[in-house]
């Protein structure tokens, strides 16, 4: 392995006690966009419970495939997840904010809100603590897709904003504080100075992420925050629609000259699913995504389908990983979110090796 265990993992014990079948099993088994198997020593065997130690977040239901398997039979799995705080674009700054996500789109309406919402969800869904900053100034989404639109923030008695707390995420945005109409008038240089002070002025509690949901576009706004913020991973939301895929070719090579890490590329409404007889079409064509991943060595994290479900739940306020921790659409969001969380760890293993 390239990278260092982490303290959490060190104090995970190897278990000699896996039989030659379970451990091929646990060989074999991959992360979300993982290409190599976790580490041996990431596996733990307590009685009839199997344990996955890891310094990131995941859903459990991750393993359902593997505790399906006959030689898992009589065994509970689960996942247990200790969050590492990783290094990020600013140093310097103390690690307060956790591991800070930016989550960004070349180009409006490709799904970046709907992205970053069902992100911190099925981050938070983990156990982990997360904020959520709206920094998309100009047409604020989260106080919709998380509800609670009419309620404004408060503050402390230090002056800071409390974060509003939805659905288990603290969220700080400015559709909980300005009025949107005036804020939409706002000029560059105000807007950012606003969206600075919403970041370090919010008293967030102590984040194991941040999820940064970016205003559309590579312009002046995007680049003073992305200059400004703390950020340990950017991720670049398109849809496979060559229109969408040029701006995201633009939101990519913004955040390489800047030197910010590029954690990969999310693919929304992939495809349509329908329903009712499991039909798929690639609305607006297949592998776009992949082909700009590939062609800038970045990986593609997850293909999320086109679903009205997905878009009633955003619109009602409650997305689906709350109002149904069922739902079948719910596993590829958690299969994203793993595969983030997942690769912000790989990469700073990478730099360190
Ligand atoms: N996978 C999906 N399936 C169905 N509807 C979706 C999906 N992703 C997003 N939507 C819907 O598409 C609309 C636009 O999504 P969203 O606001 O997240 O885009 P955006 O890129 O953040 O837009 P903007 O840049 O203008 O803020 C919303 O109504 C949302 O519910």
């Amino acid at each position: 392995m390239f990278w260092k265990k982490s303290e959490s993992q060190k104090a995970a014990p190897a278990d000699a006690h896996f039989t030659d079948e379970q451990r091929a099993r646990l060989q074999a088994f991959r992360l979300p966009s993982w290409q190599q198997p976790v580490p041996d020593d990431w596996w733990q065997k307590e009685g009839d419970r199997i344990i996955l130690n890891l310094p990131f977040a995941a859903h459990e239901r991750l393993l359902q495939d593997l505790a399906n398997e006959d030689c898992f039979s009589g065994y509970t799995m689960s996942v247990r997840c200790t969050i590492e705080k990783l290094q990020n674009s600013q140093p310097d700054l103390p690690l307060v904010y956790g591991n800070v996500i930016v989550v960004s789109s070349g180009k409006g309406g490709v799904g970046k809100s709907s992205v970053a919402v069902q992100l911190a969800l099925a981050l938070a869904e983990t156990g982990a603590v997360v904020g959520m900053l709206d920094a998309d100034v100009y047409g604020p989404s989260l106080p919709t897709m998380l509800g609670g639109a009419d309620e404004k923030q408060a503050m402390s008695p230090q002056n800071k904003l409390i974060p509003h707390l939805r659905h288990g995420v603290h969220v700080s945005s400015m559709g909980y504080l300005a009025d949107a109409k005036e804020a939409a008038i706002w000029r560059g240089p105000m807007a950012s100075a606003a969206l600075q002070q919403l970041f370090r002025d919010s008293q967030w509690p102590r984040l194991d992420y941040l999820v940064v949901d970016m205003p559309p576009g590579t312009g002046d706004i995007q680049l003073t925050l992305a200059q400004k913020m703390p950020i340990t991973g950017a991720v670049v939301v398109t849809t496979p629609q060559n229109v969408a895929l040029a701006d995201a070719e633009k939101g990519i090579a913004m955040f390489r000259k800047m030197g910010i890490p590029l954690t990969g590329l999310v693919e929304n409404m992939s495809y349509y699913h329908c329903p009712k007889c499991g039909f798929e079409e690639a609305i607006f064509g297949r592998d776009g995504g992949q082909r700009v991943a590939q062609s800038y060595d970045v990986p593609l994290l997850a293909r999320l389908p086109l679903a009205s479900a997905v878009r009633k739940a955003l619109d009602d306020g409650v997305p689906l990983v709350v109002s149904e921790p069922k739902h079948e659409l719910n596993q590829p969001i958690r299969a994203m979110a793993a595969a983030i969380a997942g690769q912000l760890y790989l990469q700073e293993k990478a730099k360190c090796a």
